[in-house]
């Protein structure tokens, strides 16, 4: 397998404390989605910082974090700010940490597109509108020339994703992005990224702490505890069949009898077209 992204050894401590990551290794081909599943504090988030390389000064990263073959650890903040927004993306938890709550929606989205490819705005705006279509607003028109506060928690999170995606990155990294919204909302914003994702072709990297989010939306499974992979495997393995006593406890209070492993979601339209 060829890895988009490969991580070799990574440990991540802050300050003179003691590793909050360690000894980690992950791989991730192109167009693969992977979740990351682990309790609260166990370094999920930090892991995913790393990559992009978006965590505080004072975080030590050793070993090694290769995108398509270019280095990450140790790259300088403005290289790192090329590849992050055209090679690869995150969408967080909460919206608001990513929209500015003083520009509309579109310009939001045009910024992320110009930044990284072109400045003719005329072409800008075409591409912002296809893009707000791809997930899922018919009104796209009107979600552009609004501002955040006028949008609801999911359809932030959509324009979000619509950010996230428009320069169709290699890797998409969403950190629990619908754990602050009600379920049914839930339900829409995870199949907008499903389709949205697969019409870029991107690769994911999932991280939650919801087993039955993560087997609708990964064909892979990665388990951290402390710090530490325990276990890894297809998602159908690990709900299945589960070694590691961690990751049988996440599995048997997940109530995965109600879904069929690896069952994509159903799509909300046919197709889906990304500029
Ligand atoms: N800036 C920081 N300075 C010091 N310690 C930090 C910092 N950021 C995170 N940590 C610590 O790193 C550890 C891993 O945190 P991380 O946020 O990655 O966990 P997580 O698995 O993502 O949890 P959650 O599901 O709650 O987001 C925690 O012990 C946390 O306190």
């Amino acid at each position: 397998m060829t890895s988009l992204l490969q991580v070799r050894d990574l440990s991540i401590a802050f300050g003179r404390k003691d590793p909050v990551v360690r000894g980690l290794d992950l791989d991730l081909a192109a167009g693969q989605r992977l979740g990351i599943i682990g309790e609260s504090g166990s370094g999920k988030t930090v892991t995913a910082l790393a990559i992009m390389g978006l965590l505080p000064d004072n975080a030590r990263v050793t070993g090694s974090i290769r995108l398509d073959g270019t280095e990450l650890v140790g790259l300088s903040d403005r290289a790192l700010s090329r590849v992050r927004g055209d090679r690869m993306s995150m969408i967080f938890q909460e919206p608001m940490t990513a929209l500015d709550p003083t520009m509309t929606a579109g310009r939001q989205v045009a910024e992320a597109f110009r930044l990284h490819r072109d400045r003719d705005a005329g072409r800008a705006r075409t591409a912002v509108l296809a893009m707000l279509r791809a997930v899922g607003f018919d009104d796209a028109e009107r979600v552009a020339d609004s501002y955040p506060h006028q949008l609801s928690g999911g359809q932030r999170q959509r324009v979000v994703t619509a950010m996230a995606l428009v320069n169709r990155p290699g890797l998409v990294i969403c950190d629990e992005p619908t754990t602050a919204l009600d379920v049914t909302v839930q339900a829409t914003v995870l199949r907008v990224l499903d389709e949205v994702l697969e019409a870029v072709g991107a690769s994911c990297l999932f991280i939650s702490h919801d087993l039955a989010v993560v087997s609708q939306l990964c064909s892979d499974v990665v388990v951290m505890l402390n710090g530490r992979v325990v276990e890894r495997g297809t998602a159908e393995q690990v709900f299945t069949d589960p070694r590691h006593p961690y990751a049988a406890g996440l599995v048997a209070t997940a109530r995965l009898d109600l879904l069929e492993p690896g069952t994509r979601l159903p799509t909300v339209a046919d197709h889906v077209r990304v500029p």
